[in-house]
């Protein structure tokens, strides 16, 4: 056998990963055993190399012990097949008008497809990922609601907001080891089953599953202070002063932020808006110090960010190998 060789310049760089393993101790040593409420938007399910990214992230931090709950949304997805079917999509206020026709198709698309698309990318790493939908065991009862625009109110179909959770089976499954992957239609009291936003749906299960953290992952860097003529990103916010940019928001950020906001008045301690298109923006958000996106948290936050303190290096910085002997160590 012809023994290998390995550069001081490949060493260096091995070591330097320790850097960053142990940066996310303090995070894991916080995080352990506690639930994080994850909610993937469509629109960040770009390719399947950011679906398996994703996938990878959630299956990570269950394996380090924290207990990840997916709830994932789909409307591009819900849009492309009522389009396929000529079925033209109107949203107001950030929410699909759904017709009885278009429920049927956000119903198929949410449970039947990307739901099970998740559940697969998740079990390609071990028998994990259980889906289930604001259906399944009474999850959530939904009533319906409308959108207030400039002060009228407008009827959008079958559209609904959550206003009961019955978390026992996501419980459950958290219990059993399991990742629940949840859709989010639900029935109403009657039983007629409604469209539910999924980032309403997820602050909802937040909130009453007692999460320690909402992150959301979409389409852009965070909240931008001034959309859509700036791209400056807000990088923390109170939910106070979210109330009061609120009106000013528009399209798919409306119920996203009043999402975090319900969730952090909820007891939620923070939630956080993240780049979805970055691969693995998931785990730097959990297990990094410095965080991107917008984080909301409550008015009386207590737990400041910089409170958790990076350990000191673990390594000493390598030298640069003499000119000579380069590439020739082994
Ligand atoms: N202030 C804002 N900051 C960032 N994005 C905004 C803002 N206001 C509206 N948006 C829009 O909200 C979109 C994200 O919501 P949405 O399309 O529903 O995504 P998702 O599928 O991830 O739920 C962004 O792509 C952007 O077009
Ligand atoms: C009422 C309402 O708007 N429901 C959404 C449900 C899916 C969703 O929320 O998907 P994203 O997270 O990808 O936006 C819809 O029909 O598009």
């Amino acid at each position: 056998m012809t023994p290998t060789t390995r550069s001081r310049e490949t060493a260096a760089r091995v070591i330097a990963k320790a850097e960053t393993l142990i940066e996310a101790l303090p995070w894991l040593e916080r995080y352990v055993g506690s639930v994080i409420v994850v909610k993937y938007g469509g629109n960040a399910m770009i390719n399947d190399g950011l679906k398996r990214a994703f996938a990878d992230d959630i299956v990570f931090l269950r394996r380090c012990g924290l207990k990840p709950v997916v709830v994932h949304g789909g409307g591009p997805q819900i849009s492309s097949m009522l389009g396929r079917l000529g079925i033209t999509s109107e949203f107001k206020g950030g929410l699909r008008v759904t017709s009885p026709e278009a429920m049927d198709v956000v119903r198929m698309v949410l449970v039947g497809q990307v739901g099970r698309e998740l559940v697969g990318l998740l079990n390609a790493h071990g028998p994990l990922a259980v889906g289930l939908s604001g259906e399944d065991a009474g999850l959530f009862t939904a009533t319906r609601r409308g959108v207030t625009i400039d002060g009228e109110e407008h009827d959008i179909g079958l559209v609904g907001e959550v206003t009961q959770v019955r978390p026992e089976t996501v419980l459950d499954l958290i219990d059993a080891g399991r990742i629940p992957v949840i859709a989010t239609v639900a029935p109403d009291e009657d039983g007629n089953v409604h469209n539910v936003n999924a980032d309403t749906a997820a602050g909802a299960l937040a909130v009453a599953l007692n999460a320690e953290r909402l992150v959301v992952l979409t389409d852009v860097e965070g909240l931008y202070a001034d959309w859509p003529a700036s791209s400056e990103v807000i990088a923390r916010i109170s939910s106070t002063e979210l109330k009061a940019l609120l009106p000013s928001l528009e399209a798919g950020m409306i119920p996203k932020m009043e999402a975090c906001l319900q969730a952090v008045q909820g007891g939620v301690d923070r939630a956080t808006i993240i780049d979805g298109r970055v691969p693995h923006s998931l785990l730097l958000e959990i297990f990094t110090s410095e965080g991107l996106g917008t984080m909301i948290v409550p008015d009386d936050d207590t737990q400041s960010v910089e409170r958790v303190e990076t350990p000191a290096p673990l390594v000493e910085p390598v030298e640069t190998p003499p000119a000579e002997s380069a590439g020739a160590d082994s």
